[in-house]
């Protein structure tokens, strides 16, 4: 999985499931390999001393066998010699009995020293750069770390804060499931999911205790789904914002797989609205078609189209659009196990030019008084204040609206918000994804 293309959390409960693993052993089997992935850098660096050589160096399937080992005797409460026979077996398996015995040498070692000492020495290794000190120490490659804390600094959130974000990315995050209004109620879902409670900001947001969430009748009828709180703020802030004159026909410019989709269009068939859900990729449409099943016929209209020619296409259409653009998703670490290793700062000028083109689309489609949410996954300053900075600069027909009022104003004056006009949330602080959201009003 670390190799190949594929989705850790797409991947890994269909394989459990052929497998007929479930219950604890699936737990165990979810923690070992979503942790190994997370930790990977974290690893490396353990494994780089207790080898005396370069990690680079060694084998990628052994690599792999080494990684969930020291995750093991590390990162999970495994006994040592279970974690060191059970891994040596698995080494012997898969990539002979050489190497097994150099896993059985170099994980007896690791298991010699606890956590906290690792941590100092790959720290004093990594030498007095502080930005490389977390980078290994957190397991996080270090530009992400640079573009996080930059990203805190322009929210006016205190440097330090830093370690504690790339701590909460390190943490497995609850299951938070969403109530689509009118669908389903948040004390009904509570109900059906023992141990569950109430989200913290939303009216909606149901966070649940282990389990299968796709077990749920209202999931699996999808009168209810999976969805972080943060995606759901700032889906009822749109809704929240005020618009100027009549308000009912919706946009949500880019809907896959349509979370926010659902949302929108639940609220939209509630207060007699339409929604336009367009979609780029033909498999991620049929998706936002899934997600949108529930709602009475004809709310939801889903377009397999390119978001970029709506604005052209449809001058002034709307009366509310939602923008909720492809992004890095470094908001979203803590879901997306191997997502850090994926991303690279080259991602950034294709992503944040289309970021820049979508968002001119949606001002263009909507109309005067109406009201635009520019969204992201990712508190990266290029995807987010970067890319509204840009479009106000070149254009006289937008002005931004305070979005952290509007926030407020859903998730109660209690939330705890940085500085400008845009909310940004973030893990460690609200318990969300780091969404940004900056609501722009076209004059
Ligand atoms: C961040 S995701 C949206 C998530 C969605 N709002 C939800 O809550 O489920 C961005 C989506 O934009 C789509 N996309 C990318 N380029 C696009 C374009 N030019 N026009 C429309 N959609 C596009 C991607 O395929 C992806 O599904």
């Amino acid at each position: 999985m670390a190799d190949s293309d594929a989705y850790a959390n797409l991947v890994l409960p269909p394989l459990l499931r052929r497998r007929g693993i479930s219950g604890r052993d699936a737990a165990f089997a979810t923690e070992l390999a979503y942790g190994t992935l997370r930790l990977r850098g974290r690893y490396d660096a353990v494994l780089a001393l207790a080898t005396e050589r370069p990690v680079t160096s060694i084998d990628a399937p052994l690599l792999d066998v080494l990684r969930l080992g020291v995750h093991q005797v590390l990162g999970m409460r495994v006994p040592p010699h279970a974690a060191v026979s059970e891994t040596v077996a698995l080494a012997r398996s898969t990539v002979g009995a050489g190497p097994a015995q150099m896993v059985n040498a170099v994980l007896r070692r690791v298991a010699t020293d606890p956590l906290d000492t690792w941590l100092a020495r790959i720290q004093e290794a990594a030498g007095a750069d502080t930005i490389e000190q977390l980078a290994v120490r957190e397991s996080h490659p270090a530009w992400v770390v640079r573009a996080l804390r930059q990203a805190l600094v322009a929210d006016g959130r205190p440097v330090d804060d830093v370690a504690a974000l790339l701590a909460a990315d390190n943490a497995a995050p609850a299951v938070t499931l969403v109530a689509r209004p009118g669908l389903v109620s948040q004390d009904a879902l509570l109900d059906d999911s023992p141990g569950a409670r109430a989200g913290r900001w939303t009216p909606t947001a149901v966070v649940v205790q282990g389990g299968d969430p796709g077990a749920l009748p209202a999931v699996r009828d999808a009168r209810a789904g999976v969805q972080d709180e943060g995606s759901q703020l700032v889906a009822l802030a749109l809704l929240a914002a005020p618009v100027d004159g009549p308000d009912a026909r919706w946009l949500d410019l880019a809907a896959g797989p349509g979370g926010k989709a659902a949302l929108l269009g639940a609220a939209a068939a509630q207060r007699g609205a339409h929604l336009v859900a367009t979609e780029l990729q033909p498999h991620r449409a049929r998706l936002v078609e899934r997600s949108v099943a529930a709602l009475p016929e004809g709310v939801v209209e889903v377009r397999c189209a390119d978001g970029r020619d709506v604005g052209r296409a449809e001058p002034g259409a709307y009366d509310r659009v939602l923008l909720d653009a492809p992004c890095t998703g470094l908001g979203a670490l803590r879901r997306r196990p191997e997502a850090r290793w994926r991303r690279s700062p080259a991602d950034l000028p294709t992503l944040t030019r289309l970021q820049a083109e979508l968002l001119s689309s949606a001002l263009d489609a909507v109309r005067p008084g109406g009201v635009v949410a520019y969204v992201t996954c990712s508190p990266h300053v290029a995807e987010t204040r970067t890319v509204v900075a840009d479009v106000l600069r070149r254009r006289t027909d937008v002005t931004q609206l305070d979005a952290r009022e509007v926030v407020r104003s859903v998730a109660g004056d209690a939330i705890d918000l940085g500085e400008g006009l845009a909310a940004q949330l973030w893990p460690h602080v609200h318990g969300t994804d780091a969404m940004h959201l900056a609501l722009l009003r076209r004059t």
